[in-house]
């Protein structure tokens, strides 16, 4: 019977285990520039089967959060270099989230002060985080996007295909396509943020095309074996909302199952939230979706999150209901997480307080079993 604790080879990538550290903004990266404090926190989680890095704008236009490490820049991609070694020394393996943050940021993020850009001017209600002239963070209003030309589109898929390249020779294992919580992809699949009238809105089959796009471009950047996607089918962050999502995520993966992608990483319910919160007038069936899924002769590993304990987490995996199990809060307080899991031992309780912004406190300070006297 497998176990959360066994190897498991996704793609191109050789993981020790099965436990995944989720991506999880920090605000900690002044200038979108990586450092050093950032590699310390990174280096600490190696023991992960596999880090996903904190989501990541593949450009100023797709930043959408003060103080995020960016995948744009030459000072951002020697940062992540340090990063990546980092983990690699410690024995770790690490892909990078690439982000496109759409219709969730902020004029005085966008270049050139402009607005927020998006499938549709439909602006979010949702807040995002700004940090003042005193250096205090603060959450704050969504500006209110415009609609992208269809001109346009080409110009942001080679920006991820772009950003994919500089991933790898940043020295990434591989890369995860952000496709989830109300970010860009998410708000072109999703009826609710895409009222386009072109063939990039309407039907499920025209909302899904930019994903498609985004995916079959990297996919023949840096090859499939490298390349994985985060969705969320029912999650409500930033003002998500489909009232189909059945149909929709069915077309979704199956449309994914063309490539053979490393994992295909899947928020279960509400993000950060309850996993039973639906949309629409039924529950989500996340053994249907991953059926469909099978059945169109997608192989990629199954990747769950959102809720996950010790118990749940071995269960999924030895009744086969997925392949990984990725760990947010629980990660951000123990950095030794696989170990405690493996043996069962007590847990640190994360800090609210210093998720987001600041320094090393509630950062790297967590401590490690080994360190505890
Ligand atoms: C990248 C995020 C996501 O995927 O929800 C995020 C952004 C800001 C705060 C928490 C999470």
């Amino acid at each position: 019977m497998t176990s959360l604790f066994d190897p498991i080879k996704i793609g191109d990538i050789q993981l020790a285990n099965r436990i995944v550290m989720a991506p999880l903004t920090r605000n900690r990266s002044p200038g979108a520039v990586p450092n050093t404090l950032n590699a310390t926190y990174y280096e600490q989680r190696a023991s992960a089967g596999l880090i996903i890095t904190e989501g990541t704008p593949i450009t100023q236009q797709g930043q959408g959060y003060a103080d995020v490490p960016g995948l744009y820049t030459p000072e951002a991609l020697a940062g992540w270099r340090q990063v990546t070694d980092a983990v690699h020394r410690a024995g770790g393996k690490i892909v990078v989230q690439m982000w496109h943050v759409g219709r969730v940021s902020h004029e005085s993020l966008q270049p050139n002060g402009g607005k927020p850009v998006a499938p549709s001017a439909v602006i979010a209600k949702s807040k995002t985080y700004l940090i003042n002239a005193d250096g205090s963070g603060a959450f704050a209003e969504t500006s209110e996007p415009r609609a992208l030309d269809r001109a346009e589109l080409a110009g942001i898929v080679e920006d991820y295909r772009r950003a994919a390249r500089a991933a790898i020779d940043a020295g990434f294992d591989g890369i995860e396509i952000h496709a989830a919580n109300g970010y860009l992809i998410d708000q072109f699949l999703r009826s609710g943020s895409n009222k386009r009238t072109d063939d990039y809105g309407g039907s499920i089959e025209n909302r899904a095309r930019f994903l498609f796009a985004v995916v079959d471009a990297i996919v023949a950047e840096i090859g499939a074996g490298r390349t994985a996607i985060r969705i969320s089918p029912v999650t409500p962050a930033n003002d998500a909302f489909d009232p189909e999502p059945q149909p929709l995520f069915t077309h979704v993966v199956e449309g994914l199952a063309k490539h053979d992608l490393a994992y295909i990483h899947i928020i279960e319910g509400a993000t950060g939230g309850p996993r039973d919160h639906q949309q629409g007038d039924k529950p989500f069936d996340y053994e249907a979706l991953r059926a469909a899924y099978k059945a169109a002769g997608g192989k990629a590993a199954w990747m769950v999150n959102n809720g996950y304990n010790r118990e749940l987490a071995i269960d999924a995996v030895e009744e086969g209901r997925a392949d990984l199990v990725a760990f947010g809060k629980l990660f951000i307080a123990n950095p030794d997480l696989v170990d405690r899991l493996k043996n069962d031992t007590a847990l640190n309780p994360p800090d609210k307080d210093t998720f987001y912004g600041g320094g090393a406190r509630g950062y790297t300070d967590y401590p490690a079993l080994e360190n505890v006297a």
